[in-house]
């Protein structure tokens, strides 16, 4: 269980995350979903204990990331901007990490089997796809057999093929009990993989609930967001 309690960053002159307050539950899929700049990174950092909040405060079955006795065990995390380093083999990266966190060396061929990367461990990063790529971060992620996964875009630039498979596995993993927090701003793309949503702009929550309940009375999840943002927009027109 992950709960976000009235969450504030500043950034100098920008408030990137106004009063922020929500909860993501176990055996669902959450979609944190808003357009780019909405404040979607600066919410998953806090959370994830990489940036200090204002204010507020971010729990991860009620403790902050940074008070987590095991916090790759806990919750596992894909962020936009951490790759690895592109002339590593991608075993040696899953190693390196596998061994600088005390989890079990075998966990590596596992997490690589997982994401169907067998057949390209021994691989440098730098020949992988994009999609490889997002699965490897995948697959550093789950090292820790975590019941929390965070992942920050993780559709961004994948094609079909690599939208499903993230889409399967994630619906998957939130089948077996656990909890999965995802951030898109691609709202069409993502409907799909998600049960709730909360929905956020310009830092501040716009709606939040079931995917079926966000929706109601609209064609889409698109609309939806346009309709609740429209008096926001219009008025600084
Ligand atoms: N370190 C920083 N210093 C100054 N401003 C920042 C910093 N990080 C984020 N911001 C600003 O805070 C706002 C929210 O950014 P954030 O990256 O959280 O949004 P986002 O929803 O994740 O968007 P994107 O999908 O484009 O990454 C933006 O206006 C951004 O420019």
């Amino acid at each position: 269980m992950i709960e976000v309690l009235q969450l504030t960053k500043h950034h100098r002159n920008t408030t990137a995350v106004d009063d922020v307050t929500f909860a993501v539950r176990p055996g669902r899929v959450t979609g944190f979903l808003g357009p780019n700049g909405a404040g979607k990174s600066s919410t998953l950092r806090m959370i994830l204990g990489l940036d200090s909040p204002s204010s507020g405060t971010a729990l991860i079955d009620g403790m902050r990331y940074r008070e987590l006795r095991h916090p790759l065990r806990t919750v596992g995390a894909l962020l936009d901007d951490a790759g690895p380093v592109p002339e590593r083999r991608a075993i040696d990266h899953l190693r390196w990490i596998a061994q600088s966190n005390r989890l079990p060396g075998r966990r590596v061929a596992e997490v690589l089997e997982v994401v169907g990367l067998a057949h390209a461990t021994r691989r440098r990063v730098r020949k992988y796809s994009l999609g490889m790529r997002q699965r490897l971060g995948i697959a550093a992620a789950l090292l820790g057999d975590p019941e929390i996964l965070i992942l920050d875009e993780p559709v961004n630039g994948l094609d079909p093929e690599g939208i499903r498979w993230i889409r399967t596995f994630l619906r998957d993993y939130a089948a077996a009990g656990r909890t999965v927090l995802l951030s898109s701003h691609l709202m069409t793309e993502t409907a799909d993989t998600v049960d709730d949503v909360v929905v956020i702009d310009r830092g501040r929550i716009v709606t939040q609930g079931p995917l079926v309940e966000v929706t109601a009375g609209h064609r889409s999840l698109e609309e939806a967001f346009f309709a609740l943002t429209a008096d926001r927009r219009g008025s600084e027109r």
